[in-house]
């Protein structure tokens, strides 16, 4: 009989994100978001706010709706391109820390083509969150390049599948990947060979090298449109800081899982919530949450 997993316990890690006096942006390292495409330019702009009020140094964001890709006015922060098939160049010239992509990408031929342009970029840690984990479902060729890229970087890839998308990646039925969480984790890994987070109640988080930890932290207030796109984007926030923080993408995955449950629950208490609880909010009281931890 397989163990319960333990309980994820991150937060005496967060410590490590202390600023020294002398650090400046590029201590804080580079984001590069990717997603948004026509009706869901809101994913990218919660996950790149996310991002920032999280603490990287620069958000990018490449922004697939042509009539969305311009100054957001709520956060001029955001640093918002359209984004272009020529994505080899792109990152060549930007030169990320860290890549989140899928948050409202759609599946048309361009997000395909970002895709894989992100899966062939060396070393840097990756999230791949909403349809781009779609895509991959259907790509055996998306499969293939997410597989060999982990073989060559191992412990660099993060999937944060809720369980629709668990169940599309593995064949499966949603209600199958509810009925057995731990073994539909531990399936993800074996597919894919990633560090895979497969959200819901109680999320769970493991990878080829570690054992199952389930967050048990959160609550049905988060069960709102883009709550999924705060976690992305807080990861890549963490995991770009952690670059020059001595904080791995397991470690930096682990910190955002805990702390934006966490903040959802701390909202809760204080009555924003759970009916009404938004993922706005909850980038708010994360940021909150994460100051109080260092
Ligand atoms: N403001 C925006 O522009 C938003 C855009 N979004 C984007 O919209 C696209 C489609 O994503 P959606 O996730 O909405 O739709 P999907 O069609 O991918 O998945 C939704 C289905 O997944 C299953 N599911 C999800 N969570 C579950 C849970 N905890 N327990 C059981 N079953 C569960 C359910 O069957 C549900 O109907 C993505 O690219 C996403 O990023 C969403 O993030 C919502 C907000
Ligand atoms: N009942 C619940 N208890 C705890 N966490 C929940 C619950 N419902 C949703 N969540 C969390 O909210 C987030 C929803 O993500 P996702 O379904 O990807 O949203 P979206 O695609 O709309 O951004 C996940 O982090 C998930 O774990």
């Amino acid at each position: 009989m397989t163990s319960p997993p333990s309980k994820l316990d991150t937060f005496a890690l967060a410590k490590l994100l202390k600023r020294g006096t002398s650090e400046h942006k590029g201590n804080a390292g580079k984001a590069l978001l990717i997603g948004g495409a026509p009706g869901m330019a809101g994913a990218l702009l919660l996950a790149g706010n996310a991002c920032l009020y999280l603490g990287a140094g620069w958000t990018i964001l490449e922004m697939l709706d042509p009539a969305s890709a311009k100054a957001c006015p709520e956060s001029p922060e955001l640093m918002i391109r359209l984004a272009s098939a020529q994505i080899d160049e792109v990152l060549e010239i930007t030169k990320p820390d860290v890549i989140a992509i899928g948050p409202g990408l759609g599946k048309s031929a361009l997000a395909s083509i970002l895709l894989m342009g992100v899966l062939q970029y060396p070393s840097i840690p990756l999230v791949i969150d909403a349809d781009a984990l779609n895509l991959i479902s259907e790509s055996k060729d998306l499969l293939s390049a997410l597989q060999n890229r982990n073989q060559q970087f191992p412990d660099q890839v993060v999937l944060t599948p809720h369980p629709g998308e668990a169940a599309k990646l593995l064949g499966i039925a949603t209600e199958n990947v509810q009925s057995d969480r731990l073994a539909t984790l531990e399936k993800l890994i074996t597919l894919t060979q990633c560090i895979v987070v497969l959200k819901g109640q109680h999320t769970l988080f493991g990878s080829p090298k570690h054992p199952a930890l389930q967050c048990q932290e959160g609550n049905p207030g988060m069960g709102t449109g883009g709550m999924g796109d705060v976690l992305t984007g807080s990861i890549a926030a963490i995991a770009a800081q952690g670059v020059r923080h001595q904080l791995n993408l397991w470690e930096s995955t682990g910190i955002a899982i805990q702390l934006h449950a966490t903040a959802a629950d701390s909202l809760v208490r204080q009555g924003v919530g759970p009916i009404g609880l938004t993922p706005s909010e909850t980038i708010l009281e994360m940021r909150s949450l994460l100051n109080k931890l260092l």
